[in-house]
């Protein structure tokens, strides 16, 4: 049976274009899931209704900013109402690839002011538990993003990602676990999983009374963590 918490996790990613949000999330997806938790791994915008739309102005045509946050918030209350809270209710670890972080970040460097982009957020989507802010250049994401053959879309120029990066490089939460992008995949997962273990999942309990960590945090260093790691680095 998957090990639920008494208390689920909330875990989000947030970066640039590129930055290896969907690499760490399907990363640590497998390790957390491979250590018999209950995990589910989603990502904004959704593929619902408001999130086909904004994909699709990706590709067409930019909408205006204000039009483009009523989308992002309208899909955003659908995802937090219909997957992201009763994910929390059973003791889930939710791992979402872009979460509000984005929309403080894209649609503030539109000339949206940055407070109200939050206090919008705040109001109805819980904050995460944790926040891993992938840090890496413009021109580093610009190159990844040709080199997985894509030509880029319109949330996409350089000179804007540089924008939304300066959002990024502004924000300070109790939450966030600013991570270097640059480095290594490996490592970066291996840094999550050391501040997961050493934070938040320590402070909980298994739905069953047991402790995530029966044996103390040393049980990480050489256990099941090790051992998925390596399968998911054989994929
Ligand atoms: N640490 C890393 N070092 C080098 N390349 C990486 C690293 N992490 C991911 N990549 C590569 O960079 C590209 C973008 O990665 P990924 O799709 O995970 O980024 P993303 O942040 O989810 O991007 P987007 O927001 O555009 O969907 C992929 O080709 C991936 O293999
Ligand atoms: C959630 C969210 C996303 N965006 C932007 C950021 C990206 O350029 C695209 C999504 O593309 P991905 O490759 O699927 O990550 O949407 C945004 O502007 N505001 C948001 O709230």
């Amino acid at each position: 049976m998957l090990k639920r918490l008494e208390k689920g996790v909330l875990i989000a990613l947030e970066g640039i274009d590129g930055a290896g949000k969907t690499t760490q999330a399907r990363r640590l997806f497998e390790v957390l899931s491979g250590m018999g938790y209950d995990v589910v791994r989603t990502k904004e915008p959704t593929d619902g209704t408001w999130g086909r739309k904004l994909r699709e102005s990706s590709k067409t045509g930019r909408l205006a900013p204000e039009q483009e946050l009523e989308l992002f918030l309208k899909d955003r209350r659908e995802h937090v109402s219909q997957l992201i809270t009763p994910g929390l209710e059973a003791g889930r670890i939710i791992l979402v690839d872009r979460y509000y972080f984005s929309t403080v970040a894209y649609q503030g460097a539109r000339g949206l002011p940055t407070d109200n982009l939050l206090k919008a957020n705040e109001a109805f989507a819980p904050p995460p538990d944790v926040l891993f802010l992938l840090d890496i250049s413009p021109e580093e994401a610009m190159r990844r993003i040709h080199q997985r053959g894509e030509l880029g879309n319109l949330f996409e120029e350089e000179s804007s990602l540089r924008a939304v990066a300066k959002v990024f490089a502004a924000m300070n939460f109790p939450y966030l676990e600013r991570l270097n992008g640059m480095d290594p995949p490996e490592q970066v997962t291996r840094r999550m999983l050391d501040r997961l273990f050493g934070g938040v999942l320590s402070t909980r309990t298994l739905q069953d009374g047991a402790e995530v960590l029966p044996k103390g945090k040393d049980e990480l260093s050489n256990d099941a963590v090790w051992a998925a790691l390596g399968r998911v680095g054989k994929r």
